[in-house]
């Protein structure tokens, strides 16, 4: 009886709306604001790190060829060099000189004997027992370990996580080239909304955009809210022609088969192609996707937790494209169901579990109440536990696979 096409598979769904996306132009940002953003090109190394061959320990920096006999062996100490200074006198046969962590190296020596492992002389004070045979570069940092200048330090598409930065850092540099953060706007639809700041008189609080722009945000775009459309064709066909000059275009409710359902006739309308509509999922089955010029169109269902799962599965992927990840795809750890499940094929289920490591295992449980009409659904989740399509029932202490939120406190 209906005419609806049919419903797409969730990683088919996701493919494609990746296919829509490809990073933003770059732009060079301080580094404090490109953690957990992709380099937008190649990064060379300017400087050679470390710049000197130097100590991994405290203790003596000898030459191997001079510990070669019964041990232990006596070496005069010629200098002590400090990390920040530079040693001024060369490791001749017989000698040694104290070292310290970070140190570099004095030219003759070719290993370092940690402390621990020698012995002073006090009656010799400027003589020390070496008690092993190091072999030759035991406990030297080449130089060069860290970047050798001109090499490639940083491939593009490389996410900067913490240590990356440190790399850049250590180069000198402030800034960084980065794809552009996307722009977001996040449009709610329907009568029955209210601001929080407005009495309610009848309406319920508009959940979706804010939570929508927060979770925008953490995945690392630019949100802008474009505040409530009323429920009609006219209202939400204003509201959307208002969405110009962003990357991305989120809405949320009006997308199912309901007779106040206008999102799709305003995307047509406003010439947005339409890519695809519904995928096989629950929560988030009446998900719709167009596209107009580079500017992607996604409209989400209205039921609060709907909006929030379509948002991980497939926006946050999309946005983490557009900043130039390459690994977007949701990440997927295996766990353990607590209890049981049950549904009738069809529609792949992401239930909203509470997860926690025993003996060795991630196990969980789902939560009790999974409407996607109500927070609390989604309140206490740790991750989404995908519950294949085509399977109807799940087992207790059956294998899974669990996503982490990205949503969690
Ligand atoms: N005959 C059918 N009816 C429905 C189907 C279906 O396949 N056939 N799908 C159901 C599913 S699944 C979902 S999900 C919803 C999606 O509905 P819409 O996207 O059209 O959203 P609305 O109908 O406008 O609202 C749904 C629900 O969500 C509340 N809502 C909406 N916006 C907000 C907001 N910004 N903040 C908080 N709550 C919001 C709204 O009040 C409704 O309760 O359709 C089913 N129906
Ligand atoms: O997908 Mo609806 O999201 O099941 O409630
Ligand atoms: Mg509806």
């Amino acid at each position: 009886m209906s005419d609806a096409p049919a419903l797409l598979p969730v990683e088919e769904a996701r493919a494609r709306i990746l296919g829509l996306c490809t990073p933003l132009p770059p732009e060079w940002v301080p580094m404090d604001d490109a953690l957990g953003r992709a380099l937008a090109e190649d990064v060379l190394a300017r400087r050679t790190l470390p710049p000197w061959d130097n100590s991994a320990m405290d203790g003596y920096a000898v030459r191997t060829a001079d510990l070669l006999g019964p041990l232990p062996i006596r070496l005069t100490v010629g200098e002590t060099v400090f990390a920040g200074k530079l040693p001024v006198r060369e490791v001749v046969p017989g000698t040694c000189a104290r070292i310290m962590t970070g140190a570099p190296l004095p030219s003759g020596a070719d290993a370092v004997v940690m402390r621990e492992r020698t012995r002073p002389v006090p009656e010799a004070p400027d003589t020390v027992d070496i008690l092993e045979a190091p072999g030759p570069g035991q406990f030297i940092r080449p130089r060069g370990e860290d970047a050798r200048e001109g090499d490639v330090l940083l491939r593009r598409g490389t996410p900067l996580g913490i240590p990356e930065l440190g790399l850049l850092w250590a180069q000198g540099m402030a800034s960084v080239p980065v794809p552009r953060r996307p722009r977001v706007a996040v449009l709610s639809t329907g009568d029955e909304l209210c601001r929080v700041d407005e009495p309610p008189g009848g309406r319920i609080v508009d959940t979706n955009a804010p939570a929508l722009a927060l979770a925008v945000r953490r995945a690392g775009g630019v949100p802008t809210l474009l505040g409530i459309a009323r429920d009609t064709p006219e209202a939400v066909r204003e509201a959307l022609a208002r969405a110009d000059g962003f990357d991305v275009v989120l809405t949320s409710a009006g997308v199912s088969v309901g007779d106040h359902d206008f999102v799709k006739d305003a995307l047509e309308a406003l010439g947005v192609a339409q890519h695809f509509w519904r995928v096989a999922i629950k929560p988030g089955k009446p998900l719709v996707v167009g596209q107009r010029g580079a500017a992607l169109f996604l409209g989400l269902p209205g039921n609060p937790t709907s909006s929030l799962v379509t948002f991980e599965l497939f926006v946050r992927p999309a946005l983490r494209r557009l900043l130039g990840l390459e690994d977007v795809e949701p990440a997927r750890v295996s766990g353990r169901l607590e209890g049981r499940l049950s549904k009738a094929p069809g529609l792949a289920h992401f239930v909203r579990v509470m997860a926690t490591w025993r003996a060795g295992e991630l196990w969980a449980k789902p939560l009790g109440t999974q409407t996607s009409g109500a927070l609390r659904s989604a309140s206490a989740a740790t991750h989404l536990l995908h519950f294949p399509r085509e399977h109807s029932s799940l087992t207790d202490g059956s294998h899974v696979e669990l996503i982490p939120l990205s949503w969690v406190a």
